[in-house]
């Protein structure tokens, strides 16, 4: 049997984990090609390479489908309610920094916590006649962390992608997404709440633990463990 190592696809995330993993002596590479998610590991015996979604890396854990993945901790506190029970960290890979905040537009001068957007929530709905918007893709965490502060007068507004441009685009008046150098928010012209910082997320090597871990990939597991020193 081989451990089945999970890795993004492409982008960012896909370049630096094959630069870490060489930093270790295995070599990951994609093969075929461009448009072919096929990979090969070389350093290593017996772990197999599978290309898909960072965000689907999270789910393919938790079903035992993989024996390790590489993705960031936003995605898998997203994605799986229990994951302590689904996966273990084996590892922060020091990339991928990438914090999970609230925002609102620079306009609202009044607003700068959670509270404050407690009370214009309030407001808006008494104005307006339907709740305050947030969009986001992290509906789990961003639930959370509102009713943990008290926040009850908002609507979700699911959001994939482009989530800094609802505001502008009117189909939101907040938003909650992952920020990094802060540009796209600053472009957009939204403000990070004060105390709106859901989350600091990091690209991070997980382990299942719900695949079956026999004695070769177990023996493979020791070796890669070895390697991260
Ligand atoms: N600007 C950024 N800087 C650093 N890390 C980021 C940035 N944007 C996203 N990330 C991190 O990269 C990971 C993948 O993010 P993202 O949701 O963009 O995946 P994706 O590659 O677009 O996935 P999919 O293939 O499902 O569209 C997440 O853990 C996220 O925190
Ligand atoms: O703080 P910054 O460095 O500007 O990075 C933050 C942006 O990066 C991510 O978007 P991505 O590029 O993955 O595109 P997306 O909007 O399609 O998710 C994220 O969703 C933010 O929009």
């Amino acid at each position: 049997m081989t451990l089945k190592l999970g890795v993004p696809s492409k982008g960012r995330l896909m370049e630096k984990t094959f630069d870490w993993f060489a930093a270790r002596g295995i070599t990951l590479t994609r093969t075929g090609s461009d448009r072919e998610y096929a990979g090969a590991v070389e350093g290593i015996e017996g772990v197999a390479l599978v290309l898909l979604s960072a965000g689907e890396i999270p789910r393919e854990l938790a079903a035992g489908r993989l024996h390790m993945g590489v993705t960031g901790t936003d995605l898998v506190h997203e994605r799986l309610p229990i994951w302590e029970h689904q996966v273990e960290e084996v590892e922060a890979m020091g990339f991928g920094h990438a914090d999970l905040v609230i925002a609102v537009p620079n306009a609202w001068v009044d607003v700068d916590t959670l509270g404050d957007l407690d009370s214009v929530a309030a407001q808006f709905r008494a104005h307006h006649g339907h709740r305050l918007r947030i969009a986001t893709k992290y509906h789990r965490l961003v639930r959370e962390a509102l009713r943990d502060a008290g926040v009850a007068d908002y609507a979700l507004v699911d959001s994939q992608g482009a989530t800094e441009g609802t505001v502008a685009n009117e189909t939101a008046e907040a938003i909650a997404d992952i920020t990094s150098s802060g540009e796209t928010l600053r472009a957009n012209h939204l403000k990070i709440l004060s105390d709106g910082l859901i989350l600091r997320s990091e690209a991070t090597l997980w382990r299942s633990r719900k695949a079956e871990w026999g004695r070769a990939e177990d023996a493979s597991l020791a070796t890669i463990l070895k390697r991260l020193g």
